[in-house]
């Protein structure tokens, strides 16, 4: 597909008399020898904004965060965080970012309460603070855990716990619901909105094409160091995906007929069911009804997935 989005809020101008954003990445580049890990970004993320970072792997996400964090430093363009440079390392901006890696260490021979507690006093923030944050990502009653001993979601929790302890004004979260099962990962991102609800920034990369489109206010999607797309979910959606697929029961319709219905795009088979794909559903409903009825038939309408695949080349 060739893609009409445009990162057109990357380069948009603030607004007159508009709160400072709480980054903006202007032209960034940064290569690792012969890979352009990042090409070019340019994005602005509001404060308060909860923004998703998109990408198959390897496109550059992590890079562009570690550079937002000040981990690394970009080749060329320019980086504002809160208003500040973020390289060379900044010990007055450092507080009031909150930085979850997937690779977060831990003070292993503590207990769970303990580590948070000993994260917590680095900032300077009180026990009470350690214990409430605990029970925010619902550890509490596996304070007393050795963190050696805790699962890796529980450890995965922790360590975004430790990220969020001293209550900083920027959060960066990478993939944090990597490792959860279901019920956790739903249980996250309350804690999640409730961080935005507190005004909180939220940048966050994930591989959950869902969760982004549930929880995220914009999203940018990278393909090998650029990003092709940046916006809202819902308006990437209505942009990019313009087709709606209908799921039919395959022993009521075969597959001649379905590819004969008029209307229809494309048609492929998933299990037990025929789908199929029209951008005016419609009048193909109203032809499967008259073949093979509507019982059992469903729709599916375009999803932030659709488009990221469509954008990112893996559609199947
Ligand atoms: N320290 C490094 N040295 C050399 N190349 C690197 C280094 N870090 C990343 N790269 C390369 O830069 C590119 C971007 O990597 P990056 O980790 O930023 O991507 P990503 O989008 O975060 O991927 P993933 O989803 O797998 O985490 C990749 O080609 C990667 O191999």
């Amino acid at each position: 597909m060739t893609t009409n989005h445009r990162p057109s809020q990357a380069t948009d101008a603030p607004a007159e008399g508009a709160p400072e954003p709480a980054v903006v990445l202007e032209d960034v580049h940064k290569r690792y020898g012969d890979v352009r890990a990042v090409d070019g970004v340019s994005l602005r993320v509001g404060r308060g904004e909860f923004f998703g970072l998109l990408g198959p792997n390897g496109a550059g996400k992590t890079t562009v965060v570690e550079i937002m964090e000040g981990l690394r430093r970009a080749d060329a363009g320019t980086v504002t965080v809160l208003g500040h440079r973020p390289w060379p390392r900044d010990v007055q901006l450092l507080p009031r970012l909150g930085v979850q890696t997937q690779a977060s260490a831990f003070f292993v021979r503590l207990t769970a309460r303990e580590h948070l507690r000993t994260v917590a006093a680095l900032y300077g923030a009180d026990r009470a603070r350690a214990e409430s944050t605990l029970a925010a990502v619902g550890l509490t009653e596996h304070g007393d855990v050795r963190v050696d001993d805790l699962s890796g979601g529980q450890r995965q929790r922790l360590a975004i716990a430790a990220a969020l302890v001293h209550d900083p004004e920027l959060i960066f979260l990478d993939e944090p619901t990597a490792s959860l099962d279901p019920q956790a990962r739903r249980d996250l991102w309350e804690v999640l909105r409730g961080l935005k609800g507190a005004g909180r920034t939220i940048v966050y990369t994930t591989h959950h094409l869902d969760e982004a489109e549930e929880l995220c206010d914009r999203v940018a999607i990278m393909v090998r160091g650029r990003i092709t797309a940046l916006d809202t979910p819902h308006r990437l959606i209505t942009a990019g995906a313009t087709t709606t697929r209908l799921l039919v029961p395959a022993e009521r319709l075969p597959l001649p007929t379905a590819r004969s219905l008029p209307g229809v795009l494309n048609v492929t088979t998933d299990g037990d069911v025929v789908v199929l794909e029209t951008e005016d559903s419609g009048p193909v409903l109203a032809a499967v009804a008259e073949v093979a009825g509507l019982e059992g038939v469903r729709t599916r309408t375009p999803s932030l997935e659709d488009v990221y695949l469509q954008l990112t080349g893996t559609a199947g």
